[in-house]
């Protein structure tokens, strides 16, 4: 997925989420078209009993509603479905922004929006039609979250569960959503945490986040050296939009007319802007493949790879984990500067395609695309061996919640364990195939400290000759400004960045180099 596409809302970040449309966000009319309505007014129903509503679903909701159902029926990621519903429905610009924000913060808010459903149906919520558990999603979060009137967020469901579910069940959407509408968002998560005393329950509760990732969060701050009194600010991140980032490619791309239409320039990463939104491919770059749509954590990772000084040569460069291609195409510009060229590794053959699709605009000397599982360099002959290696390892994505608004009720505590095995594997890959004096960099999009600070801690066991650099003085060479993102550790130092102090995913960062002189080893784990 590329970096930041699918986030954006209309009138920007902070009023969609599930906590944060709260008084003095927009009203919005029976389209989600904002209009001032003066302060406060009553809560007004409709007059009209469901059976003689409209029966026609309101193309935004529509397309809001078919994201949900895709998400739930066929596994899909929002960020990719929404893109082609909003085209399909014909969808204008304030329509799109309203569908996205409707089926973005109805996903995110899932489970405390769930929570509140419970105590307004007579019978378990899995008892519900799943389609209709999908409306009232869609109608709690208009009702609580989106300031949309509430007769109009009524109307609006009762008439979308009519159109694309049928008659039945509009008088119990009608119902459950009056009750839902007869509080606030927070009264009803003050309602529901009576009794909970639970630090981790609590904040589950009331940041609409599972348990284990709050557990998970909390640890990871308190073991970067963070307070976990920050919980609540990055679990509140996860659930706003994140900014748009681009990125000019060094050498080739230009921010010129995306700063012409209101960008604004980066503060974090050179070369980089955040969007103003809109259209993207209406900027001749970014149509040229030149400037990129990239989290601006994601530019400053692969920068600080680039960045730390070698002796020696410096002509092969390896990025074990591509797909799809957005730090390779940073990396390879990079690498075309100084006559270096990229090898970009991928297992997954439409995922190697998007690497290519992304390196289209690097010139062709400077990369070439490979197919196939990155362990295999493990096996690499030493005089093959390469001088940079970018392991941006496959991770849960738990740092990139805002931008994948599902996931966080997909992943398992299981899928982390599974993943550090092949994280641990790549790493050996990597530090088998780079030469003395070379450096690794060890990347995820999750601050999980048994994906991160765990598999850099037992990759440095396993080889001693492998020693960690410090990257929080590296990434402060590349960025704009420092970070306060390093944590001392053996001897150097690694970086997390947070989307709640950063506006960044929450990437990790450990480079690694192999003492010059020290024959690399290939590594068996323990
Ligand atoms: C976090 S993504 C990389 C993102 C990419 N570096 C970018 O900036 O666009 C991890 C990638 O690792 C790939 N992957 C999964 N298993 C792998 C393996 N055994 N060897 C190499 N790559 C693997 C996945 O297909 C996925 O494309």
């Amino acid at each position: 997925m590329s970096d930041g596409t699918g986030g954006g809302r209309a009138g920007g970040a902070g009023r969609g989420g599930p906590r944060d449309g709260h008084p003095g966000g927009p009203r919005r009319n029976e389209q989600g078209r904002e209009r001032n309505r003066g302060g406060a007014a009553p809560r007004r129903f409709s007059t009209s009993a469901p059976s003689q509503r409209k029966r026609i679903a309101d193309p935004a909701r529509l397309a809001a509603f078919e994201v949900l159902r895709a998400v739930a029926t066929e596994d899909a990621y929002a960020n990719l479905v929404l893109p082609a519903r909003i085209r399909d429905r014909g969808l204008d610009r304030r329509d799109a922004g309203f569908a996205t924000e409707l089926a973005y913060g109805a996903l995110r808010g899932q489970g405390l929006y769930d929570a509140i459903l419970a105590r307004c149906v007579d019978r378990p919520l899995d008892q519900l039609d799943p389609a209709i558990l999908d409306a009232l999603r869609l109608g709690a979060h208009q009702v609580l979250a989106m300031r949309v009137p509430t007769h109009a967020a009524l109307d609006e469901t009762v008439g979308l569960a009519r159109a694309v579910i049928g008659a039945g069940p509009s008088g119990l959407v009608n119902a459950v959503l009056r009750k839902v509408a007869a509080r606030s968002l927070d009264a009803w998560i003050a309602d529901l945490l009576e009794g909970v005393t639970e630090p981790a329950a609590r904040d589950a509760i009331a940041h609409s986040h599972p348990e284990w990732i709050v557990r998970a969060m909390r640890q990871s701050l308190v073991a970067h050296g963070r307070s976990a009194e920050e919980i609540g600010a990055l679990l509140e991140a996860d659930n706003l939009a994140p900014v748009v980032n681009l990125v000019a490619l060094p050498g080739l791309g230009d921010l010129e007319e995306a700063l012409a239409s209101g960008a604004e320039p980066g503060t974090l990463a050179p070369d980089s802007a955040y969007s103003a939104g809109g259209e993207l491919s209406r900027l001749r770059s970014v149509r040229a493949g030149t400037t990129r749509v990239q989290d601006a954590g994601s530019q400053l990772v692969a920068r600080a790879l680039a960045g730390v000084p070698l002796e020696g040569r410096d002509t092969d460069w390896l990025d074990l984990c591509a797909g799809p291609g957005g730090k390779a195409a940073l990396l390879a510009a990079l690498a075309a500067e100084r006559g270096a060229e990229l090898t970009a590794n991928e297992p997954a053959p439409h995922r190697a395609e998007l690497v290519r699709k992304a390196l289209v605009a690097v010139p062709r000397d400077a990369w070439s695309v490979v197919v196939g599982d990155g362990r295999r360099y493990a096996g690499i002959p030493a005089d093959q061996r390469f001088d940079r290696i970018m392991v941006d390892a496959p991770c849960s994505g738990l740092g990139a919640l805002r931008r994948r608004p599902e996931s966080r009720w997909r992943k398992t505590p299981r899928d982390i364990a599974e993943l550090t095995i092949l994280q641990g594997e790549l790493l050996d890959a990597a530090l088998a195939a780079i030469r003395p004096g070379g450096v690794v960099a060890y990347v995820t999009c999750s601050p999980h400290p048994a994906e991160t600070l765990a598999v850099v801690e037992d990759a440095l066991r396993r080889h001693p000759s492998a020693r960690l650099l410090d990257a929080g003085s590296a990434i402060d060479g590349v960025g704009l400004a420092p970070l306060d993102a390093a944590h001392p550790m053996a001897g150097g130092s690694t970086v997390q960045l947070w989307p709640h102090l950063h506006r960044t995913d929450a990437m990790f960062l450990a480079l690694i180099t192999l003492d010059a002189g020290t024959p690399a080893q290939t590594a068996t784990k323990g």
